[in-house]
């Protein structure tokens, strides 16, 4: 009998060891089940419809959210503090460099698949190497983009959808143009993706698959497991691969040399104007090692691409459902005609990334020293959660920008209404500074590591809506064209349009 009792209060120790976190982890918040964590994997093995993104977190994450703005969540293979309330944030912001250490992949799963596609870059480190990092690349990123190659790329873009004929899937060609005008304007290369596409855009393809294979999203962990899932061999092979290929296009002539590459000749505009001349000057004076330089070429090719590429199938998901949205954004194109940006399509813009944020959790914050989170309470009074050192923080772009704790997307917040950002440029730009300084609106971070990518980002997202809404009236060309991606980064999952020629 005894034994008996042992055995279950023994095997009642290991689920709980197993299921919950410890009871010193972020006390007082609410801890979301660990199966939400499994939820993609569970429900592709049972054989049921994946949930998008959004819906995952309307049923299982917010009720938990609004009782202090955050909770105890269960993620690559750890547990963590998800933050989704502006108070929140803005303690995430104010003490980055104190307390709220970055702690990418590469420090958190080190022998991660994703790690060896990310590895340490202005993105993921912290302290003095970042700053390294960001001396050299955050100047050039706001202020040395050749943004002219953007035209070059809407054009090609609106010549590939009126090849690709009426029912067009864009995501691919979304890709290849967002690609194209990355390698263009940040590193002054020509390498046609949407004409005839380089092999970067297959390996990267076939990486990206690999990473956001359900399995390895959810248990990260088995990636030290090579022997018993092979396909994670091939995964590394394959960000090796993307490795070559980028460094066998994109750097200049010398820097190959320094890096002992393959020299290929690709069209390139005077090299002294563009982030990459940069990037080359720090491999070839020694600020960054061959390492370093070839981690930050790939994370700006990855970053400078995927999220403008899931923001502007967003917004043709958006417009798509609406004929009425399209025929506003042209008359008022026409109105403002010769002017940098219309004001209605800036607060469409500004809107979707509100609703669908291209990165809409992030947990890559590690507690430094002993502190305390101070969060609302729907009762009134404030909680204390002690954070111990080696804590991971995140935060989610659904909570802060949906829900109950954020005044000014209120009382409407899950409503899609550009009218709320303002009328004029000049006023929509004012509520976006306000509101991240105010950690309301997240899509872009802010404080010290807000992104630098964002001016171009906006810029290339206003010119290839306007260049595609010139030349076709869109609409949805199936039903389920809204389902969001049910993990990683956030768009309208399969997105297909049926494109019919304006005045048609
Ligand atoms: C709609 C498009 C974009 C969105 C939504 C976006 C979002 C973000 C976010 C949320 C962060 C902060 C990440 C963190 O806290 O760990 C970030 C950082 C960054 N982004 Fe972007 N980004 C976009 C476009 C771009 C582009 C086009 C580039 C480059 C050409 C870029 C380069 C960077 C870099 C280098 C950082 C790191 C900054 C630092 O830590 O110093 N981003 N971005």
């Amino acid at each position: 009998m005894i034994i008996f009792a042992c055995a279950i209060a023994v095997a009642i120790a290991a689920i709980r060891w197993l299921t919950l976190p410890p009871r010193t982890f972020a006390p007082g918040l609410p801890v979301i089940p660990i199966w939400v964590a499994f939820l993609p994997l569970i429900r592709s093995w049972l054989g049921l419809p994946l949930l998008g993104q959004d819906e995952t977190y309307a049923r299982y994450i917010a009720p938990a959210m609004s009782k202090h703005g955050a909770v105890v969540i269960f993620f690559g293979s750890q547990w963590n503090v998800l933050v989704g309330c502006p108070q929140g944030m803005i303690q995430l912001f104010g003490r980055e460099r104190s307390v709220f250490h970055k702690s990418g992949n590469h420090r958190k799963l080190p022998r991660a698949v994703i790690s060896a596609l990310t590895g340490g870059n202005i993105i993921s480190e912290t302290g003095e190497k970042w700053r390294t990092f960001a001396h050299v690349i955050r100047p050039a990123l706001k202020d040395r983009i050749n943004t002219g190659g953007l035209d070059v790329a809407c054009a090609r873009l609106v010549q590939r959808l009126r090849r690709d004929g009426e029912v067009v899937a864009v995501t691919s060609i979304v890709q290849q143009y967002a690609m194209e005008a990355v390698t263009l304007c940040v590193f002054g290369k020509d390498l046609n993706f949407l004409v005839q596409p380089p092999r970067i855009h297959a390996v990267h393809t076939l990486v990206k698959r690999h990473i956001f294979h359900p399995l390895f999203l959810s248990v990260p962990a088995l990636d030290n497991y090579p022997r018993l899932f092979p396909g994670r061999v091939v995964a590394r092979k394959l960000i090796a691969q993307l490795e070559q290929e980028l460094l066998a296009t994109l750097p200049s002539a010398e820097a190959k040399a320094a890096l002992s590459c393959k020299v290929i000749d690709v069209a390139s505009s005077p090299s002294s104007s563009n982030v990459l001349f940069d990037l080359d000057q720090a491999l070839l004076h020694g600020t960054f090692t061959s390492r370093e330089y070839i981690d930050n070429l790939k994370i700006l090719f990855i970053a400078g691409h995927e999220n403008v590429q899931q923001a502007l199938c967003s917004v043709l998901m958006v417009l798509a459902r609406d004929p009425m949205l399209q025929d506003d954004i042209r008359q008022d194109a026409l109105l403002h005609r010769g002017k940098d940006t219309s004001p209605f399509l800036h607060a469409i813009v500004h809107e979707t990334l509100r609703l669908y944020p291209p990165i809409p959790q992030l947990i890559n914050r590690r507690v430094a020293d002993p502190c305390v989170l101070s969060l609302p309470s729907q009762g009134g009074a404030p909680l204390h959660v002690p954070l111990q050192p080696g804590t991971y923080v995140g935060w989610t772009a659904f909570g802060v920008h949906r829900g109950p704790w954020n005044s000014t997307w209120q009382p409407d917040p899950d409503v899609f209404r550009p009218s709320r950002w303002g009328t004029t440029v000049d006023n929509i730009d004012a509520l976006a500074r306000e509101t991240r300084s105010r950690g309301e609106f997240t899509s872009f971070h802010g404080g010290l590591r807000a992104c630098p990518g964002q001016a171009f980002a906006l810029r290339s997202l206003h010119l290839s809506v306007t260049a595609i809404l010139a030349d076709f009236q869109l609409s949805l060309a199936s039903d389920d064209g809204t389902k969001l991606t049910p993990g990683g980064l956030l768009a309208p999952r399969n997105l297909h349009l049926r494109l019919v020629p304006v005045g048609k």
